[in-house]
């Protein structure tokens, strides 16, 4: 797991465990132990210390910190105290990525140096913890406290200029790095190591400590409200700069301990892994990702130059990748194209592009309004208005115009994917691409496959969706898909509460003080009341129901008397200036709870003769949260989403959940399965009518174990067949 080799009189220790060289038991015993050779080997007289693959060490193997081998000796602390120690010059030769405990390890070493591509960063915040191998005292001694707190506390990667600049790195070197990292060491071979050696160096601003950690803490807290690691981090680079290494590291490693067991840390690294899983598809049958070659994608098209249709655009050209868009007429043609440069020409404002980048990316955007322009993309994706009618006709020209095996999708995200299909003679090349908005910024996409979807349709669509930057997940048809669908109990509940003795501050205030960023309430005024207005009409005709009927669309859970009422009287949301708040005019984002509305609401119950009561947090918090968690289960007993980490990922990358409670299904699984589905059965017997408060049967039976399921053996109890 570290291989030893010699070359000459240098000792060449390379770190080997594929894919990233992650510091797990067997890589730290061999580092070890061959600083221990070289020591030992009077013939060696400097060492060079590498990775072997494509990276550098990017950290500790994450999984050791529940199975505790992470602790085990020697533990990555005592390796890095162990190089330091050494009386022969060490060398960290560094390409790719020096991450966490790989770049822990190369502060142990008494020279950096880098190639031009290398990245380096403490990561740890990420994943709930903090640099525990002596990152936060070794750091601050290289490059100074201030600096030490921006890298540490926002996990940022820094890039080999700017780590050259601020003393990480000792040089720059071209070509390959461990012949480079050879020379380096035999040129500095005779070299006295004290003043090498990090933990004997002082921190150089120390005198200005306290001010830069307090106005560090203040900034954590703000920033990143409620989360133990960044706080952390601060307390102990507030340490190195006040105490020797030798008591610094104490209070690093106490303050790590408290970490790796908290439950952030172990939500924050379950949801690592599922946003890795996630790609790793497999549909009934056994196709999977292992399995099926996808076919190459060299050109796409996209329908629709709305806002949606427009990001999607963005997200084709910035993987490099040329993309028509097609538009009905000149006017919305030249609105996507303005509101596509507009962007751009931001980027470029933000020093985020360079203009020469931003002129080449554009480049390959070729609008038109011309159907038959689309005849040699290979895939195309369709943005156009919810509306099936009119997607039918987009699909229905699409397959008249495309060559046979282009792959034809739709960015909906509520409607049938084999209705969209059956307009095509090609429903086997037919898929859902669901973005979420800003389609260029949000990395999760939502794949849905269709009954006839095939295996080389989901590959060639995932593999894509990787190119150009999301996080793909796929699953199965049902009206709203995961994500839409969970979210329909959530939005329902916070209106119902708002009927029986709730103001919208007043729910939107709980579930925001939960993590989610945005209350269902404020959401509902950032969409904007009339399009919920509408999807209600839409879904209700659907169904054959008159939306305007109570009597009719109540059993369905369709019925919104405050929202119609708001919506009738004009308050739109956000944009006109009102809606289940209001606004200091129309567009703005601050929402003011509004008397209007408490008196609209009030009129509401005192006509239908309701009685309304003092409701108290947990119950908006219960109804809200369990309800959409209820839904969660039961996509996963129908087979529409193949994982808990699938909707897990959902919720974490489209719609704010918050990471640190790792999703709606690991958050279930603190919960307690048994005590969840409790309150689901009690919330059910009080609503009967509420068809989502019906308990899941995945939950129920997995309630029913008298131990504990493991989130990750979850599936083998849902009874159905997968419908991906
Ligand atoms: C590196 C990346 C940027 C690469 O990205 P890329 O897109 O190329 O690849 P993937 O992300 O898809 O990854 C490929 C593959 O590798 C897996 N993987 C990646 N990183 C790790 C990892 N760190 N551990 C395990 N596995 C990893 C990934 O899952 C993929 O696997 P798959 O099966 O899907 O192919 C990117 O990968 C990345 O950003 N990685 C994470 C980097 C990171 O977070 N690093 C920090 C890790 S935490 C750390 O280093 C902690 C250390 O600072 C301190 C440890 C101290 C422990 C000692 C504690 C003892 C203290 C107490 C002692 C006192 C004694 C007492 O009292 O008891």
């Amino acid at each position: 797991m570290a291989d030893y080799r010699k070359q000459g009189d240098v000792a060449v220790l390379h770190a080997n465990n594929p894919p990233v060289n992650a510091l797990s038991y067997h890589v730290r015993q061999g580092l070890y132990d061959g600083i221990e050779a070289a020591e030992k080997d009077p013939s060696v007289k400097c060492i060079v210390i590498c990775g072997k693959g494509k990276t550098f060490p990017v950290g500790a193997d994450i999984r050791e910190f529940a199975s505790g081998s992470a602790k085990k000796f020697p533990n990555l602390i005592e390796v890095c105290d162990k190089i330091e120690a050494c009386t022969k010059p060490v060398v960290a030769a560094i390409h790719g990525f020096a991450l966490g405990g790989g770049l822990e390890i190369s502060l142990g070493c008494h020279y950096r140096i880098g190639g031009t591509s290398c990245k380096v960063g403490f990561p740890e915040v990420n994943i709930g913890v903090l640099p525990g191998a002596g990152g936060t005292q070794r750091l601050p001694r290289v490059i100074g406290l201030k600096p030490s707190l921006d890298i540490i506390t926002s996990g940022c990667h820094v890039g080999a200029k700017e780590a050259l600049k601020l003393g990480i790195l000792d040089k720059i070197v071209q070509g390959d790095v461990v012949t480079e990292g050879i020379k380096f060491a035999k040129s500095v071979q005779n070299q006295p190591l004290h003043g090498r050696r990090v933990s004997t160096m002082a921190v150089p601003d120390v005198s200005q400590a306290n001010a830069l950690c307090n106005s560090a803490m203040a900034e954590v807290k703000r920033k990143s409200s409620g989360l133990l690691a960044p706080v952390a981090c601060v307390k102990s680079l507030r340490v190195a700069a006040q105490t020797p290494y030798k008591d610094g590291i104490k209070i690093e490693s106490a303050l790590m301990l408290q970490l790796m067991t908290s439950g952030q840390a172990k939500a924050l690294q379950y949801a690592f892994f599922a946003e890795r899983l996630a790609s790793k598809w497999q549909v009934p049958g056994g196709a999977s990702h292992a399995t099926v070659t996808p076919r190459p994608v060299k050109s796409c098209a996209v329908v629709g130059g709305g806002y949606m249709g427009s990001g999607i655009v963005m997200c084709i050209l910035n993987a490099g990748l040329p993309c028509i868009l097609v538009e009905a007429n000149q006017k919305f043609l030249d609105r996507g194209i303005k509101m596509i440069q507009g962007l751009y020409a931001g980027s470029v404002k933000l020093g985020k592009m360079s203009e020469q980048d931003a002129k080449k990316t554009l480049s390959l955007l070729k609008p038109t309004l011309r159907y038959e322009d689309l005849k040699d993309v290979d895939v195309v994706i369709e943005a156009v208005f919810e509306d099936m009618k009119l997607k039918q006709e987009v699909f229905g020209k699409l397959d008249k115009v495309c060559k046979k095996d282009a792959l034809l999708c739709s960015n909906t995200s509520t409607l049938n994917i084999d209705k969209i299909a059956s307009a095509t003679r090609r429903p086997d090349r037919v898929m859902g691409m669901h973005f979420f908005a800003p389609a260029y910024y949000m990395k999760l996409l939502e794949n849905i496959r269709g009954a006839e979807t095939s295996p080389q349709t989901v590959a060639t669509v995932t593999q894509l969706s990787v190119k150009i930057g999301k996080v793909p997940v796929l699953v199965g048809n049902c009206h709203g898909f995961v994500g839409n669908r969970m979210m329909a109990p959530y939005t329902t509940e916070a209106q119902r509460l708002l009927e029986e003795g709730a103001y919208p501050h007043q729910v939107d205030q709980v579930i925001e003080e939960f993590g989610i960023p945005i209350g269902p309430l404020k959401v509902g005024d950032l969409t904007g009341l009339d399009v919920s207005w509408k999807i209600t009409r839409e879904v209700s005709r659907m169904l054959g129901l008159d939306h305007t009927k109570r009597e009719d669309v109540e059993p369905f859970g369709l019925y919104f008397p405050v929202r119609n009422a708001l919506y009738e009287k004009g308050r739109l949301g956000r944009k006109t200036g009102a809606g289940f708040y209001k606004y200091e005019k129309a567009g703005s984002k601050v929402a003011i709870p509004d008397p209007l509305v408490m008196d609209i609401i009030d009129h509401h119950c005192r006509e239908e003769g309701i009685d309304r009561r003092r409701i108290p947090p947990q119950e908006i918090y219960e109804r809200c949260l369990y309800s959409l968690i209820n839904e969660g289960f039961k996509t996963l007993e129908e087979g529409i989403a193949a994982r808990p980490e699938d909707v897990d990922i959902i919720w974490l990358l489209g719609y704010g959940w918050p990471r640190y409670t790792g999703g709606p299904m690991h958050f279930a699984s603190q919960i307690g399965l048994r005590r969840l589905y409790g309150r689901i059965e009690y919330y059910h017997n009080k609503y009967p009518d509420r068809d989502h408060w019906t308990p899941s049967r995945l939950l129920k039976t997995l309630s029913q174990q008298e131990h504990p399921v493991p989130l990750a053996q979850w599936g083998q109890f849902a009874s159905t067949t997968s419908r991906l």
